[in-house]
């Protein structure tokens, strides 16, 4: 069985998560993986349903979100969170709880600016908060605590939705997330170069010295295989404790 995981896309409304994860999950599913994307207007719809844009309702939504996705994730799946989870205390449980079972979790700070997702307002949102019809927004009215350290910072603005997401598909490469059968059929469909153009842009931001150090590490291991995007400074693996959750995961033989 393939090594499931959890990717979990924060960022303010419009920032661009749910438009990333479906690319990268149509690109994951045409390398032959088990993938589900947990989008978060569907997510409340069924099971956070009643819930609204509190502080605790929104923690107990990603709780139950992040329930679901280590679940899934543990059987093999990737699975994609496009879920604002604006705090970090939210965040940091699930990252516990795949810790805890061993399951390989990764953080991904769509880092979007403000003025940026407002001009884009994909669902009218910021134009209804400016008319005074809704309050509470994130980013706006409503708290957004900026991940210190995601395990990648991806800057969406002026850069095409595909860029994105081969930053992200670069980073579960390196983690050895995406491997073997996987990999090569991408390299089949794309050519042996991929087409990660993230890795040598500025637009995908690597985020820490502990996490440059990961993506080396990663790399030493040879589970970066033919994924050029790996090599570039931009779209570096970024935390030792999301490596060390993808080791386990491995360990435990899930892969
Ligand atoms: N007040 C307020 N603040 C933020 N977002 C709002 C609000 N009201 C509705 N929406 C829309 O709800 C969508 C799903 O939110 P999430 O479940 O991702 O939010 S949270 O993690 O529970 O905070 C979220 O989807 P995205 O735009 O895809 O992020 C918003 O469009
Ligand atoms: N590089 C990019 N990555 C993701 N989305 C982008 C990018 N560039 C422009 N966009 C656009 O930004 C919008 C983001 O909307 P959406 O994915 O629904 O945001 P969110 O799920 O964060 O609320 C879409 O219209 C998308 O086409």
């Amino acid at each position: 069985m393939s090594t499931g995981a959890t990717v979990w896309l924060t960022g303010l409304p419009s920032a661009g998560k749910t438009t990333i994860a479906h690319a990268l999950a149509e690109r994951l599913r045409g390398a032959g993986r088990r993938v589900e994307v947990l989008d978060g207007d569907e997510i409340r719809e069924f099971l956070s349903a009643g819930l609204g844009f509190s502080r605790e309702d929104r923690h107990t939504n990603v709780q139950r979100i992040g329930f679901v996705a280590e679940l899934l994730a543990s059987h093999g799946v990737l699975v994609l969170v496009p879920v604002i989870a604006p705090y970090t205390d939210s965040r940091e449980a699930v990252r516990k709880r795949h810790q805890a079972q061993g399951t390989g979790y990764v953080e991904v700070h769509v880092a979007t600016p403000v003025d940026v997702c407002s001009v884009r307002d994909v669902k009218g949102l910021y134009a209804r908060q400016a008319a005074g019809e809704l309050s509470g927004l994130t980013g706006v009215d409503d708290p957004y605590e900026v991940p210190e350290d995601p395990d990648l910072r991806i800057e969406t603005q002026d850069r095409a939705v595909e860029e994105s997401a081969a930053a992200v598909w670069a980073l579960l490469a390196e983690r050895g997330l995406v491997t073997g059968d996987a990999l090569a059929r991408e390299a089949r469909e794309r050519g042996p170069a991929g087409d990660a153009p993230a890795a040598t842009g500025p637009q995908a931001t690597a985020t820490s010295e502990r996490s440059r150090r990961g993506g080396g590490e990663a790399r030493e291991r040879g589970t970066a295989g033919d994924a050029p995007a790996a090599t570039g400074p931009q779209a570096t693996a970024t935390s030792e404790r999301s490596r060390r959750g993808g080791g386990e995961a491995r360990e435990r033989g899930t892969a």
